[in-house]
């Protein structure tokens, strides 16, 4: 047994003791692929009303480590996740929780904006549909109204709700994903690489979406651009060759890194 695990004492040692209790906390938690490991012993707390980042370099782990949080690592056959992961104390790998239901719970927005070949009205309505959570026609108008103004697209759509929502453009469709994602009143919001499609413009809408959303949500954002790392989240959490090398405060992380590989990365000196 590892007495001293560098993982977990800096996820503890990041001290959050303003956050309140834990949205989800996840303890040492590895995942291979086949026999290869690509995050080892993993321990970090996740608060709402934060944005956290993870950045690192490319291969590090940030997006296994997301996935395994609303299980989408169930999805690929080679994927094995040891260790525990707590969404408000129940552990989503070993209770019996619904795996459905679990990603209602934890949303996820992807790199690709990829919204169902469906109206612009129907990709929102889809969830709450068969989460029967709009009992009638006019109380999923609501949602569907409601969703798409948090995601800040209603009135760019509000006249054509019938349309595809492939017909949007790039970042009208990541928003769209963004609405779909609400519409099921998730917790937890996991965002991956949600602008690297995306032109500056759009990109800084969705930044700008993002900070709105962070009062209701967890957010978690997975991202290569340590710029958009500093302008969205609060925490961040710094990813090397499978392991969480910091946690913190995010002002600290990039003007006080504690770690020498924090500091070589955030200063360029590799990734
Ligand atoms: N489906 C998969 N099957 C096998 N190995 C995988 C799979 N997905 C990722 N890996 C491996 O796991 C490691 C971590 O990959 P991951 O995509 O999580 O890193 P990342 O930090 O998100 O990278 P990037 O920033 O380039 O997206 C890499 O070595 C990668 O090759």
């Amino acid at each position: 047994m590892k007495m001293n695990n560098p993982d977990l004492e800096s996820s503890v040692a990041a001290g959050f003791t303003d956050a309140g209790p834990a949205k989800i906390s996840a303890n040492k938690v590895s995942v291979y692929y086949g026999e290869k490991k690509a995050i080892d012993e993993v321990s970090i707390d996740i608060h709402t009303r934060y944005v956290t980042a993870f950045i690192g370099p490319s291969g590090c782990g940030k997006s296994t480590f997301l996935r395994t949080l609303n299980r989408m690592n169930d999805t690929i056959p080679s994927a094995r996740v040891d260790g525990e992961i707590l969404l408000d104390g129940q552990d989503i790998y070993r209770s019996k929780m619904d795996v459905v239901q679990l990603r209602a719970r934890v949303g996820m927005v992807f790199q690709k904006p990829n919204p169902f070949p469906k109206s612009i009205y129907d990709n929102i309505a889809y969830g709450p549909k068969i989460h029967g959570i709009a009992q009638s026609k006019s109380e999923l108008d609501e949602i569907v109204e409601q969703s798409l103004r948090r995601a800040g697209l209603w009135e760019e759509v509000k006249d054509r709700l019938t349309d595809s929502g492939t017909a949007l453009s790039g970042g009208q469709q990541q928003r769209l994903c963004i609405a779909r994602a609400i519409a099921v009143d998730p917790e937890v919001i996991l965002m991956d690489e949600p602008c690297s499609a995306l032109d500056p413009i759009a990109t800084a809408r969705i930044e700008e979406l993002i900070d709105e959303l962070r009062g209701r949500y967890a957010i978690v954002i997975v991202t290569h651009s340590m710029q958009q790392a500093a302008r969205v989240s609060q925490r961040t959490a710094f990813f090397h060759l499978g392991n969480l090398v910091e946690y913190g405060r995010t002002s600290d992380i990039f003007t006080n890194p504690r770690k020498e590989r924090t500091k070589d990365y955030i200063t360029g000196r590799y990734g």
